[in-house]
């Protein structure tokens, strides 16, 4: 690793020389992770973005984490969803569906559905209920310094304009408060209809991890990472800032490669 934990205004920055660096220590940090839920709960509630994040897993799915990981302690949500069907190219489902969830062992039913024949209004409104029954009975847990449901993970990939989710800049849905999973319908990147968690669900988790990769996005790790002023505050992916939680970022060189005082060593 070119640099590892490296803690940065509240953040630990782990930075690998390649994404296949990267593939590997995240299937670690991750397997790690839901050893340490499944001891304290009994379960592992993951929340998955889609994008790159899905291929950069892919180490996960094969030794030793296919036969050491306790998949059927698995339960897996979605950090943001596009409202599309769940068989289309662009489905966040479709996706992690083909590069993990047909290679590992997770329960079906563990897998929450998002219902892609509803308006997103209603999808949005259906993930909510869904998650609440969940965290009633503890499959997830409750944050203590609100009511938000608290992730064991959440797994977030960044646009090249520091959108995470389908948290968009400039975006209203970066308001929200009160709900936990949001709809826009005017999403700047297609397609335009997503649900989303909000910032409050996402800082909520008990640990959160944004895994970032290529020189096109290293001005927006930039933007969120190092002291650049006020306007910068309210990029999606700096208003990351799990309360109680842990934040890491998985970045490869030329994601880091704009960070100040980033020294790589061999
Ligand atoms: O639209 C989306 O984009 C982000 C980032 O995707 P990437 O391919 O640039 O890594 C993704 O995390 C999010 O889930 C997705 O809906």
């Amino acid at each position: 690793m070119a640099l590892s934990g490296v803690e940065k205004n509240g953040r630990e920055l782990r930075i690998h020389e390649n994404a296949d660096e990267l593939s590997s220590n995240l299937a670690e940090y991750i397997a790690d992770l839901s050893e340490a839920s499944i001891k304290e709960r009994g379960v592992f509630a993951l929340a998955l973005s889609g994008g790159s994040l899905i291929n950069l897993m892919r180490k996960l799915c094969e030794a030793p984490y296919n036969k050491t990981v306790d998949w059927a302690k698995w339960y897996i949500f979605w950090a943001d969803e596009r409202m599309v069907s769940k068989s289309h190219s662009d489905s966040n489902y479709k996706l992690t569906k083909d590069g993990l969830l047909s290679k590992v062992p997770i329960v079906h039913s563990h897998v929450l559905s998002i219902n892609d024949s509803a308006t997103a209004e209603q999808a949005a409104e259906d993930y909510e209920f869904a998650i609440r029954q969940l965290v009633r009975t503890r499959v997830i847990s409750v944050s203590e310094i609100n009511d938000c449901p608290k992730f064991d993970l959440i797994l977030l990939g960044m646009g090249p304009d520091g959108h995470v989710a389908s948290l968009f800049p400039n975006h209203s849905v970066l308001d929200e408060k009160v709900q936990w999973v949001t709809f826009i319908t005017n999403s700047p990147k297609p397609p335009p209809e997503r649900i989303t968690f909000t910032l409050p669900v996402i800082n909520s988790a008990s640990n959160v991890a944004i895994v970032v990769t290529g020189g096109n996005k290293a001005d927006a790790v930039h933007l969120a990472i190092d002291d650049v002023g006020p306007d910068c505050e309210v990029l999606p992916a700096r208003m990351v800032q799990p309360g109680k939680g842990k934040l890491v970022w998985f970045l490869d060189v030329e994601a880091a490669s704009k960070l100040e005082d980033a020294k790589f060593s061999e």
